[in-house]
């Protein structure tokens, strides 16, 4: 049996009174988009941060390739081969595409007469160059400041560094939220090219046909809670939005 890249088991944390994941069960395999999804305050980001080493769980079970590990910080998961693109993408706004790949981790060559160090701009333009190319990302321009970028190309920078950096996982914290329709597409198109690339993906959203659309697994959580973990293939829309509200839909007449 295929090993997960990751798994949490029983995953619980709580906020005051509120129990925000109440014994979550998660996996992600190889080479795979898994979609998470669940209603509004299900407890999806609060998973995502736990995975990414940006919150702590109270009790539970974290895996890397079947071994306990322990994230303390954000570079603990990154050390472990996982990225994670939240809404607010953080990204240089004034620095061109190819220095947002290498943000923290610029590339530095040895100044004149071995003096101090400079960025090396044209090496990391190279690289970042050959990465937007394998991933399929079209930029308007390599030498603008992202800023200057649409919503969906600088989504599209900032996929493209966590999967130029993850080994394993990328987490996208709904990535076509703020997008039209066209550059939906196209972020959804680099988010499989980065799983046919080798990284696995977590998707959170809340679109439930771009869910069907792209996802080779959909986990669902209600109100902190595993519920279904479902083959897009076998359900429809109604299915998903069923499994999220415990039922409670309306049947359409
Ligand atoms: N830092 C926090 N302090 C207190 N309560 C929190 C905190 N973070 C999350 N919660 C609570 O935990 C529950 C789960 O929230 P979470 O943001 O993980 O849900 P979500 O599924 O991501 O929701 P949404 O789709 O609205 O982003 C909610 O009841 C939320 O209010």
């Amino acid at each position: 049996m295929t090993q997960p890249l990751l798994e949490a088991r029983n995953i619980r944390r709580t906020f005051g009174h509120v129990q925000a994941l109440r014994g979550v069960d998660f996996k992600v395999m190889p080479g795979e988009i898994v979609a998470l999804i669940g209603d509004n305050g299900a407890g999806k980001s609060t998973l995502v941060k736990i995975l990414s080493g940006a919150d702590q769980f109270d009790s539970g079970e974290l895996l890397i390739d079947g071994k306990p590990v322990h994230f303390g910080s954000p570079r603990d998961a990154q050390d472990a081969g996982l990225a994670t693109v939240y809404q607010d993408l953080a990204l240089a706004p004034d620095l061109p595409p190819a220095e947002n790949l290498y943000l923290g981790r610029e590339l530095v060559r040895s100044g004149l007469l071995g003096r101090l160090g400079v960025l090396d701009r044209v090496t990391m333009r190279e690289r970042a160059a050959k990465v937007f190319t394998e991933l399929g990302v079209k930029l308007k321009s390599q030498n603008v400041a992202v800023d200057t970028l649409s919503g969906g190309q600088r989504q599209s920078v900032a996929i493209s560094r966590a999967a130029m950096w993850a080994e394993k996982i990328v987490f996208l914290d709904e990535p076509t939220a703020a997008l039209g329709v066209v550059q939906t597409e196209r972020v959804l198109e680099l988010t499989k090219r980065v799983r046919d690339n080798g990284t696995s993906v977590v998707l959170i959203s809340h679109n439930m046909p771009q869910v069907l659309e792209v996802a080779d697994r959909v986990h669902v959580l209600r109100l902190g809670q595993s519920v279904a973990d479902l083959n897009p293939k076998d359900v429809t829309v109604n299915d998903l939005v069923r499994e999220m509200t415990s039922g409670t839909t309306e049947k359409q007449s």
